[in-house]
């Protein structure tokens, strides 16, 4: 008789109550309520409002929530519990399917796109943090979603409990590419007085297993551990430290365990991001800022140990990072927005015309770098990539020019 004994196990994901902090004042961010999105002519001054609505927070702080996505919210609960099931398999069991090498600095670039980008598990510890501190983070990739080779499992090395839930998985990343997306590059159309369904099919469209002539995304799940609390003080409390996404817009579940911070636009101060029940956090990413000659935001952010009352709980978040076509030229003249013509977001001199391919690729590899995050402050050492800086953590300052960023900080240029 053949057992069925299954190589993992299966229970809901429990989340943290929410802290009762008073000293914690976390930013309530612009919400938007997808359910009021509707289709048609006669719906555009429904759809303008929205577009208005969100207008500020995309050029200012970078971040928004989506309440009301359409997403089941049973299926995503139980989307959760094979998360908490994936990410708790023994270390022995995530080596059979890694994305990468076991650390970033042993990772050889030449070929390999590190276990930031590429399928698999990223273990804890890949990353460099500072003062020779590693990260606790364990995360599972997955790429190619929107294309039928997903399903492909001689293709792909997936561990079991992927290949049992590999319908559910899809249908997540996809409703989000081709609805929750789609929508919110609709009201971009709008605020940047572009027609509707611009963005989306000149970035984010889908052609069946052609993958340069397609948007993408990847989708991650992933469990952020408690640090080792000698560990955790050597690195002032964050789990994950500030930067920016590389690629389109960026959909997180909201989690009720206050961790998740933003560099405030207004004030350069971290403040955390209030939790949004059954909603997505929402924030651009780099190629969007670059898209949009910088107004649109590409906010840096980072996770830190949450309050002492929610101590116990695991940060447990589902992320898809939506990308552009590899072959997108990231900056404004590919869209020719009267909006941005109108307030002077041109491209700025210094940035030479690169693709998505090429700026994710270079940034990417920084993440987890000694060499690049090993730093007596938070903030890492900058880079110049093709004109611009990889991450920039002053835009909250007027006139924060790359002239004035090379007077005042050492910038490396990496040999591309
Ligand atoms: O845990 C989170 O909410 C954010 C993670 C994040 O910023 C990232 O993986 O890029
Ligand atoms: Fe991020």
């Amino acid at each position: 008789m053949s057992t069925s004994l299954k190589t993992y196990t299966l229970r809901p994901f429990q989340e943290a109550p929410l802290s009762s902090s008073i000293s914690i004042k976390p930013l309530q961010l612009e919400s938007i309520d997808l359910s009021l999105y509707k289709e048609g002519p006669e719906n555009l001054p429904q759809r303008k409002q929205l577009a208005l609505k969100i207008e500020k927070s995309l050029s200012t702080y970078g971040f928004i929530s989506v309440v009301n996505h359409g997403f089941d919210i049973a299926k995503l609960e139980f989307l959760k519990s094979i998360a908490q099931g994936l990410l708790e398999l023994p270390f022995e069991e995530q080596k059979k399917y890694l994305a990468g090498a076991l650390k970033s600095d042993l990772e050889d670039r030449s070929t390999s796109v590190g276990a930031e980008r590429g399928a698999g598990f990223k273990p804890k510890g890949y990353w460099s943090m500072r003062n020779g501190v590693e990260d606790s983070i364990i995360h599972y990739n997955f790429n190619n979603m929107n294309h039928s080779i997903f399903f492909d499992e001689e293709h792909n090395n997936y561990p079991e409990i992927v290949k049992d839930h590999l319908k559910e998985i899809a249908e997540y990343y996809r409703f989000l590419h081709g609805d929750t997306l789609k929508k919110i590059c609709n009201l971009a159309d709008i605020v940047l007085e572009l027609p509707e369904g611009f963005l989306y099919d000149k970035f984010y469209s889908v052609k069946d297993n052609d993958f340069d002539s397609s948007g993408g995304g990847a989708g991650r799940f992933m469990l952020y551990e408690a640090m080792d609390i000698e560990d955790q003080k050597k690195v002032d409390n964050t789990w994950l430290r500030g930067h920016s996404d590389s690629g389109g817009f960026t959909f997180i579940t909201s989690q009720p365990i206050l961790s998740l911070q933003i560099r405030d636009y207004y004030t350069g101060e971290w403040n955390y991001v209030g939790h949004a029940p059954n909603g997505l956090i929402v924030n651009i990413g780099d190629a969007m800022e670059f898209i949009t000659g910088g107004y649109f935001k590409s906010s840096i952010h980072r996770v830190v140990a949450p309050p002492d009352d929610q101590s116990g709980y695991k940060r447990l978040v589902l992320i898809y990072f939506s990308k552009p076509k590899n072959t997108s030229i990231l900056d404004p003249e590919a869209i020719n927005s009267p909006k941005l013509n109108r307030l002077g977001y041109i491209k700025p001199k210094e940035w030479e015309k690169i693709n998505f391919n090429a700026w994710n690729n270079q940034k990417s590899r920084l993440f987890g770098k000694k060499a690049i995050n090993d730093t007596t402050s938070e903030e890492p050492r900058l880079v110049l990539l093709y004109g611009r800086l990889h991450e920039r953590w002053h835009q909250a300052e007027t006139n924060f020019s790359l002239e004035e960023a090379t007077k005042r900080f050492e910038i490396l240029k990496v040999d591309l």
